[in-house]
């Protein structure tokens, strides 16, 4: 189905039509999250949950899909329905972090998507299938990687139907192939928390904690300034990748606004034909890290 150099080079290495693969990507926000599970255990509601609680932190990665829309999804929002051609080309030239078949259609996560929601200043959550969580994990993407799982095999049919989204067949499709990434699931080295959705609010609590998201998380966010108005005396010194101004030495501890660190590491890296931006933001010194060692004070 693709046929890139590196592509064939896998096939010939593993003796395998290759139908799953990952492109790494660089970025330095929080880890993004890969939330993974089968069809209608609940991971779009409990990410809608995440979303909604928290809309600066966290951002969708919205990825390409070839099955056709439901009623309430829209382009762009939920996935960017895409023809298969178009998808296939794309795919051939480079611009999918990680693509797999589900339920007879195809589905990917292009470079851009995920690189759009770093690009924001948010944490990216994934939400996509065991082959794609597996392909994420072998890239150079570090994420944290969750599993979702029913209370019972019976609960998650009945979720599913309720849901009637779609139709008998679709339906049996996807409690099939349920099964299989129910055991996918339990992989050893694959998933670093499996949660069992029961109780919706008690899910969404345990997930919240995985996340560190405790009381006061939501006020504690980066701040982003749009204009530095540098006063006459500032210093500038450079740690690893980022380049600090500090512009008030003897006071700093004070105030929280008077260091600003410009990240040069975001420079590199990128989708094809796309460029990063550089990253400023104004540094906490009581809180920020500006390497994995030093804190700065
Ligand atoms: N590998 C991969 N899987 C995806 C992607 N987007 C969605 N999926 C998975 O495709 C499966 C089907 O998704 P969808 O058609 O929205 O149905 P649902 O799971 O019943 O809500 C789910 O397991 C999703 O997690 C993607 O970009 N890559
Ligand atoms: N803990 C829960 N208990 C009961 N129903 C749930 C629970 N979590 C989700 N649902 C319902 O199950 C259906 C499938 O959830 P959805 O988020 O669409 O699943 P997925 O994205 O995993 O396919 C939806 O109708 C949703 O409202």
């Amino acid at each position: 189905m693709v046929g890139t150099p590196f592509i064939g080079e896998q096939e010939r290495t593993y003796g395998n039509e290759v139908v799953a693969w990952s492109k790494g990507v660089l970025g330095n926000v929080e880890k993004p999250i890969v939330i993974s599970g089968p069809s209608g255990v609940g991971k779009g509601t409990l990410i809608s949950k995440l979303m909604i609680e928290f809309p600066s932190m966290f951002g969708f990665s919205v990825s390409h899909t070839t099955r056709a829309p439901r009623e309430k999804e829209q382009n762009g929002i939920h996935y960017h329905f895409s023809d298969r051609s178009v998808m296939e080309s794309d795919i051939k030239d480079g611009k999918f972090l990680e693509f797999a078949s589900v339920h007879g259609n195809l589905y990917g996560t292009s470079v851009e998507a995920v690189e759009v929601v770093a690009d924001a200043g948010k944490r990216c959550i994934l939400d996509i299938d065991v082959q794609g969580a597996r392909s994420v994990r072998a890239s150079s993407l570090d994420a944290i990687f969750i599993f979702i799982s029913p209370p019972s095999f019976e609960e998650l049919e009945k979720r599913l139907r309720a849901r009637a989204t779609e139709t008998e067949e679709q339906i049996q499709k996807r409690l099939r192939n349920a099964r299989a990434e129910l055991e996918q699931g339990k992989s050893a080295g694959l998933f670093d928390h499996i949660l069992v959705n029961d109780d919706l609010e008690s899910c969404y609590e345990n997930l919240k904690k995985i996340l560190g998201l405790t009381e006061g998380v939501k006020t504690a966010r980066k701040t982003y300034p749009e204009l530095v108005d540098l006063p006459m005396e500032h210093s500038v010194s450079k740690i690893d990748q980022k380049i600090l101004i500090n512009c008030g030495a003897a006071e700093y501890h004070k105030a929280s606004n008077n260091m600003y660190a410009l990240d040069l590491s975001l420079l590199k890296g990128g989708s094809p034909g796309r460029t990063r931006g550089l990253n400023l933001y104004v540094v906490n010194p009581s809180t920020d890290r500006v390497n994995g060692d030093n804190q700065l004070s």
